[in-house]
């Protein structure tokens, strides 16, 4: 018996795009383009471009494979049951060839036209996502976007030694910061979709350890967080435009995160802190991004 339905097949090219998750796709371009134009040395229009584009082609790869692996997981759930492989728009093999072909010929043209070492980090955090993350740890432990939230950390780092061949301190603030950043910017959406994880059967922070705690945890990421995105200005990285932007950004993140921690007993009131603070999550890592190239631009 064919595993997909006949009628919805072949998938057309919206499905090969959907499959790179384009949406969550923009940030983690923007995060890599703030990275290459932060860094000290300009790199050439068409070699900048050529990075930035391997960086959405290997991230969409990631995703695809992402996808071919879970499709069972992303059936169970209603927050993901129209992508193209649970929806039966595409076969298995399909998404699986197209993240191979992809993630292949994003490294490459990095390595070719860049250098090897944008490539050699490519190439780590696209097998970060999909061996570490989605084969290894996401269904095992509650702490799997903890550990597997590196992955979407590296773009920063990828555009910087884009541009100097190099990396330093201040890409490596950035890691940490997006590092730092992912746990509650995923576990405030996965206090409202929880019953979608329990569903599948993912473990989940909310699932696992309960509500209350994924609030305290939520909190205590946010902390170090904001640490990390001030530290460049006081360690001479950023000038204090970056430094008082990125300390507002997350004070505006503490109080979100101190209203999701407050919000135990409302629950049924829609989730609207938990829904506020991940949609903030996604602002703060923008603006902190887009103020960091300003200063260094104008200092
Ligand atoms: C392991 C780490 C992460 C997990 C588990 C995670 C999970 C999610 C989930 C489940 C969504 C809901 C939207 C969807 O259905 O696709 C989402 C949205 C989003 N994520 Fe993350 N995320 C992670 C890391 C990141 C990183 C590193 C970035 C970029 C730097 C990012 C950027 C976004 C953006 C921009 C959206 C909004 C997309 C939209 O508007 O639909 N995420 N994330
Ligand atoms: C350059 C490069 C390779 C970057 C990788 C970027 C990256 C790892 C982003 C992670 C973002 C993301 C959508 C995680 C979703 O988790 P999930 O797969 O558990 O979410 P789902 O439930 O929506 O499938």
């Amino acid at each position: 018996m064919a595993l997909t339905t006949p009628a919805t097949l072949p998938a057309d090219w919206r499905d090969f795009v959907a499959l790179t998750k384009p949406r969550v796709m923009t940030l983690v371009v923007f995060t890599g383009l703030c990275g290459l134009l932060a860094a000290p040395v300009p790199l050439h229009p068409v070699l900048g471009f050529t990075a930035i584009l391997c960086i959405a082609l290997g991230a969409g790869a990631a995703a695809a494979l992402n996808q071919w692996y879970e499709a069972d997981l992303d059936a169970l759930m209603k927050r993901t049951a129209a992508r193209p492989l649970p929806a039966g728009r595409m076969d298995k093999q399909s998404a699986l060839h197209f993240g191979v072909g992809l993630g292949a010929f994003s490294v490459l043209l990095m390595g070719l036209a860049v250098n090897w070492l944008a490539a050699a980090i490519l190439a780590v955090s696209i097998l970060y996502y999909v061996i570490i993350y989605t084969v290894w740890l996401k269904r095992r432990t509650p702490q799997n976007i903890v550990i597997g939230g590196g992955a979407g950390s590296f773009p920063p780092l990828i555009g910087w030694a884009a541009a100097t061949g190099d990396v330093s301190l201040l890409p490596a603030l950035l890691f940490l910061l997006i590092f730092l950043w992912t746990p509650p910017h995923f576990w405030a959406l996965s206090l409202f979709v929880r019953t979608d994880y329990a569903a599948a059967g993912v473990p989940m922070l909310p699932v696992v350890a309960g509500p209350k705690a994924t609030r305290d945890q939520i909190l205590l990421y946010t902390l170090p967080m904001g640490i990390a995105a001030v530290a460049p200005w006081p360690l001479g990285l950023a000038g204090p435009l970056y430094g008082i932007a990125a300390a507002a950004l997350s004070l505006a993140f503490l109080i979100l995160a101190l209203r999701v921690h407050r919000n135990r007993a409302t629950e049924a009131a829609g989730m609207a802190p938990e829904k506020a603070l991940f949609g903030f999550s996604i602002l703060y890592l923008f603006a902190i991004f887009g103020v960091l190239v300003l200063d260094r631009w104008i200092a």
